[in-house]
């Protein structure tokens, strides 16, 4: 018998990348031949990243395409690989689904795309495959993106994005307010990078509007309005491995899995864990600010401390701080995130709040104590600190860095009060209710596997 033959194309970064391979292996346990697209910069990082024992490869055909860039170029800088996809991608793309067709029996019968790789739909279009996009970020933030062309003809941004008024934009009346210094792509570090996100998130909504279905890794739960308000986003998530008993996968660097011998060290509920996604990097006064604000508030802490989060890593700790805090904290390069947090002596999570963190500290039940680096995070932030009132965000002072006493006053706050506690708990129980048997992430996906079968 053949088997329906699916092709997943998620956008290069590790936040879109993890989802996409939680999505592809839930397809893969429903039956499904799943093709895996990473770009070869990433493959061999993923590839390298498994470890020995991992069933990846035998679930999930893994293989890659070119992104036009030169090995040694700087990938962390977004509007420049995501130019270059769109110049060389598709060609490559239509090559390889050419190339399986002509010599698999299971032709690709399904191209899932990431929206930001929504150039794929028109690859699938031409060719006569089904189509369907899964965004692994806030669903809001895909109909802000939708919402663009009418904010700019109804005077609320000008044609490079920047909003022409201060104020804050409610898509509809169900949907919580974006202020405008969220914007995502006014969150970036430098005007050029700005303007052309803003342009590359124009250049993304037609081919978007492609996609036969259009599922998204949240829950009506979470945003409900935005829901309410687009039936067509479908919410099937928060796609986690836990909820198929599995193991996160898809990571670009390989997992320190010896924290969590530690965590079971620590009593329940007494550590902060501290991480910041794949993207953050820190500049050398305000690392050692983080680091002392850590020491100073005398519990014990879980730091995800990246190689290349900071220039000269080695140097770059207070003077004699690992010493110090060598019973107290534990410090690695990366963590099996989604397991440390579902680990009872978790209390409290310092996030960038990037989506996948944020929907992960939500489903274990986790306060957040906010610190988002750009882009979408700041979005983020605020669903989390003033929409749903499950952490507090961390302020900087006059000359824009995070103090110490910042950092062990806020988390006293928001440890000293149950009424995060609670309301995280009670999120958490939606959540979850949301992907189990009845729930509605869990029909809308059963739903999604009935039209691909179709
Ligand atoms: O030590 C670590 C640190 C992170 N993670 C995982 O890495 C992923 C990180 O994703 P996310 O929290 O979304 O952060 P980024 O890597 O920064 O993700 C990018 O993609 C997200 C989804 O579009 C956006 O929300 C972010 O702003 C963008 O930076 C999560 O699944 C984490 O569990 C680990 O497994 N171990």
């Amino acid at each position: 018998m053949r088997n329906t033959h699916i092709l997943i194309i998620p956008f290069p970064a590790q936040g879109h990348v993890i989802p996409a391979m939680e999505l592809a292996l839930n397809l893969a346990t429903h039956d499904f031949k799943v093709t895996f697209v990473n770009t070869e910069f990433n493959h061999e990082r993923v590839m390298k990243a498994l470890s020995e024992t991992d069933s990846v490869p035998e679930l999930v055909q893994m293989v890659s395409l070119p992104d036009g860039l030169k090995p040694s170029d700087d990938r962390s800088d977004i509007t420049k690989l995501w130019g270059s996809i769109f110049d060389v991608m598709p060609g490559e793309l239509m090559a390889l689904i050419e190339r399986i067709n002509g010599s698999e029996s299971d032709k690709v019968s399904c191209v899932i795309a990431d929206p930001t790789m929504a150039w794929a739909l028109e690859v699938a279009e031409e060719m006569g495959i089904k189509k369907a996009a899964f965004s692994p970020a806030a669903t809001a933030l895909l109909a802000l993106i939708f919402s663009i062309p009418s904010l700019v003809e109804n005077g609320v941004l000008d044609s490079n994005g920047q909003p022409m008024r201060k104020e804050s934009i409610q898509l509809s009346p169900t949907m919580p307010l974006i202020k405008t210094s969220d914007l995502f792509w006014n969150c970036m570090h430098d005007e050029v990078q700005r303007k052309l996100l803003f342009k590359f998130s124009i250049k993304i909504i037609e081919p978007t509007k492609l996609a036969e279905r259009l599922i998204c890794n949240s829950s009506s739960c979470l945003e409900s309005g935005t829901f309410a308000s687009y039936p067509d986003f479908l919410p099937i998530g928060p796609l986690l491995s836990s909820n198929r008993l599995g193991k996160s996968t898809g990571y670009f660097w390989r997992e320190d899995s010896g924290c969590l011998a530690w965590l079971d060290q620590q009593p329940p509920h007494s550590v902060v864990y501290v991480a910041f996604g794949s993207f953050t990097v820190f500049d050398r006064n305000q690392f050692e600010e983080l680091a002392l604000g850590l020491e100073l508030t005398n519990m014990p802490f879980l730091w995800v401390v990246r190689e290349n989060i900071i220039e000269d890593l080695n140097n770059a700790y207070p003077t004699d701080f690992k010493e110090r805090m060598d019973r107290r904290g534990c410090i690695v390069s990366w963590a099996p995130q989604q397991k440390v947090l579902s680990h009872p002596s978790i209390a409290c999570f310092i996030s960038h709040c990037g989506w996948n963190s944020t929907l992960e500290g939500i489903s274990n039940g986790i306060p957040f104590l906010c610190w988002p680096y750009f882009g979408d995070q700041i979005f983020n932030q605020s669903y989390i600190c003033d929409y749903w009132k499950i952490g507090l965000e961390l302020n900087k002072d006059e000359s824009g860095i995070i103090r110490r006493e910042e950092i062990k006053n806020k988390l006293e706050r928001v440890l000293g009060d149950e009424g995060f506690k609670g309301r995280v708990l009670d999120l958490q129980e939606q959540i979850l209710n949301s992907v189990r048997e009845g729930g509605s992430s869990h029909k809308n996906f059963d739903d999604f596997l009935s039209w691909i079968k179709d």
